[in-house]
């Protein structure tokens, strides 16, 4: 099956969850817009709920398929979200934010009674980091943002190397929030929750794509069938 094919399948299981009534986070990606789209159709059969996109592109995409949207200021707590991840671990720790949009994600996350994770099976690796991690950090003293964040995975007992996200046109990529992304290449990340918890303490990083105890589960599709992870 064609890696399109198994996220559609991760979406349609995950859509299987939702319930008429729910406020749910819409999430944000490749995988994130199979479940809007499914979700959609669904909207337009009757289905009853408000989402809360992670992102413009999922605003747009929603808006397009007709599924009435709302703010976290007029639903602060939500029912459940469902999102795409860059990489997974069996302990439903995450890396994100390969698009871009980690810092509404995390936030949408975190509003969430239930945040379901939906990938094909090339997202589930052992230990997180081979996929660079995104650091969201503010335009304002790049420079001194990005030493101190070099420090901080020193001090997490990681190493590798930083590099600032470009866009198409070799211009610094510019999130919805109007931020920067460092993105670090650290091959493993052996301790997620130290790594978490020293860049939370650099001035100027906004926030970082370890998503560590948000998902309460997982929809992973395989080219054998579908495995969850956690409370699905
Ligand atoms: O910023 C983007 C998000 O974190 C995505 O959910 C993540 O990058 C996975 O995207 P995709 O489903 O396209 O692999």
């Amino acid at each position: 099956m064609s890696a399109e094919a198994l996220k559609r399948e991760a979406a349609a299981r995950a859509l299987a969850l939702v319930e008429p009534g729910m406020r749910l986070g819409l999430g944000t990606g490749s995988t994130a817009k199979h479940f809007v789209a499914l979700l959609g159709e669904k909207v337009r059969a009757g289905l009853d709920v408000v989402g809360v996109p992670t992102s413009e592109a999922t605003r747009a995409q929603a808006e397009a398929e007709g599924i009435r949207l709302a703010t976290l200021d007029e639903f602060p707590g939500l029912d459940l979200t469902v999102d795409g991840a860059d990489e997974l671990d069996d302990a439903l720790n995450l890396v994100k934010g390969g698009g871009g949009a980690l810092l509404r994600e995390k936030i949408v996350a975190a509003a969430s009674r239930r945040m379901i994770v939906i990938a094909d099976a090339s997202k589930r690796v052992p230990t997180l980091g081979a996929f660079p991690l995104p650091i969201e950090v503010v335009p304002f003293g790049l420079e001194a943002t990005r030493r101190a964040v070099e420090r901080a995975i020193a001090v997490a007992g990681a190493s590798g190397t930083l590099g600032l996200r470009n866009a198409t046109d070799n211009t610094p990529y510019l999130t919805d929030g109007g931020h920067f992304i460092l993105d670090a290449r650290l091959g493993r990340i052996e301790a997620p929750d130290a790594l978490a918890a020293a860049l939370a303490t650099v001035p100027g990083v906004v926030e970082h794509g370890l998503f560590l105890g948000l998902a309460t589960g997982a929809v992973i599709a395989t080219d054998d069938g579908l495995v969850t992870l956690g409370d699905v």
